[in-house]
């Protein structure tokens, strides 16, 4: 794991037209290369906003966003990479899909870039299969269900091979059988190299699937750390009125004694694993 930043703000402060409160009051927060991060926060913390900065939709009125140390200028020119670099998949993914059916959606934006049609294909294909797509390629768009729009919409973003993906809230609405798939298509891209940021309310996916937790809070950074850090006591979660994941929560309502020395499990698999071992070392169950 390397200590690099793929985007780094620093004191960002935006307000929307005609609001009376700051979407981000000085914001300072990076976000780690090679990683996967979950970024959370009660509704209205600043989560989407933070996101339309990093893809420069928004300016921010006070501070800077910096990419490899050196901040954003906001040239056409600049404009027109940072896009190539970083892609963004909207919460809905109807803001997202413009044309009628996933092939045409997902190579429209490959075609902006002078591919020749044969690779533009070559790569289609590719997401397709990776977000298990491919049966449902010619199917018009009004016709998919949410499930299917949101892996269109990713799928598009992830033709263009950015280095940086933001998602905000994926898996809301979401069956398990639809998130198992989105979250396999995440880390087919995570396992190549790219930076996978992530907003979401679902604490115990948070906590599973992230290796980087940055907590909002009123458009501050109210906590950034690993999930085993952030969760250790819950201080910062539970001060800002949030959840802990349920695991976190329950491994820690353990008696100290038990839990001394081991690291936190971040799943249900790792949970059941340690009790076992904790109930066969103890030889019964009032250890
Ligand atoms: N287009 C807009 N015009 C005016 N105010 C806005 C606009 N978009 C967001 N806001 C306000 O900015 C603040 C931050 O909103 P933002 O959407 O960034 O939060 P969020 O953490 O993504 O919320 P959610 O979890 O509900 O998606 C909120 O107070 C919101 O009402």
């Amino acid at each position: 794991m390397n200590n690099e930043y793929s985007l780094v703000f620093e004191g960002v402060a935006y307000s929307y037209p005609d609001t009376a409160e700051p979407a981000l009051r000085e914001l300072t927060v990076s976000i780690p290369k090679g990683r996967k991060t979950a970024v959370l926060g009660h509704n209205g913390s600043g989560k989407s906003t933070l996101f339309l900065h990093a893809v420069g939709v928004l300016r921010p009125q006070k501070g800077k966003v910096l990419q490899g140390g050196t901040p954003l200028t906001y040239s056409k020119k600049e404009l027109a990479a940072l896009r190539r670099r970083v892609g963004l998949v909207f919460q809905d993914p109807e803001q997202q899909l413009i044309l009628s059916t996933p092939i045409e959606d997902i190579s429209f934006g490959l075609r902006g870039t002078g591919m020749d049609e044969a690779a533009i294909q070559k790569r289609c294909l590719k997401v397709l299969e990776q977000l298990n797509l491919l049966a449902l390629q010619d199917k018009p768009v009004h016709q998919l269900s949410l499930g299917q729009k949101k892996r269109t919409a990713l799928a598009g973003v992830m033709a263009m091979e950015p280095e940086l993906i933001l998602l905000d809230e994926p898996t809301s609405y979401l069956d398990p059988l639809s998130e198992r798939q989105l979250l396999a298509g995440l880390e087919s891209i995570y396992a190549k190299g790219t930076t996978v940021v992530m907003a979401t309310h679902d604490m115990n996916l948070a906590y599973r699937w992230a290796d980087w937790i940055i907590v909002l809070d009123k458009g501050v950074c109210r906590a950034a750390g690993s999930p085993e850090d952030i969760f250790a006591d819950g201080e910062d979660i539970r001060a800002i009125g949030l959840d802990l994941p349920l695991l976190a929560d329950l491994w820690h309502s353990l008696p100290g004694r038990l839990t001394a020395g081991q690291t936190a499990p971040r799943n249900a698999e790792e949970f059941k694993a340690i009790l076992k071992q904790l109930f066969s070392e103890s030889g019964n169950i009032r250890v």
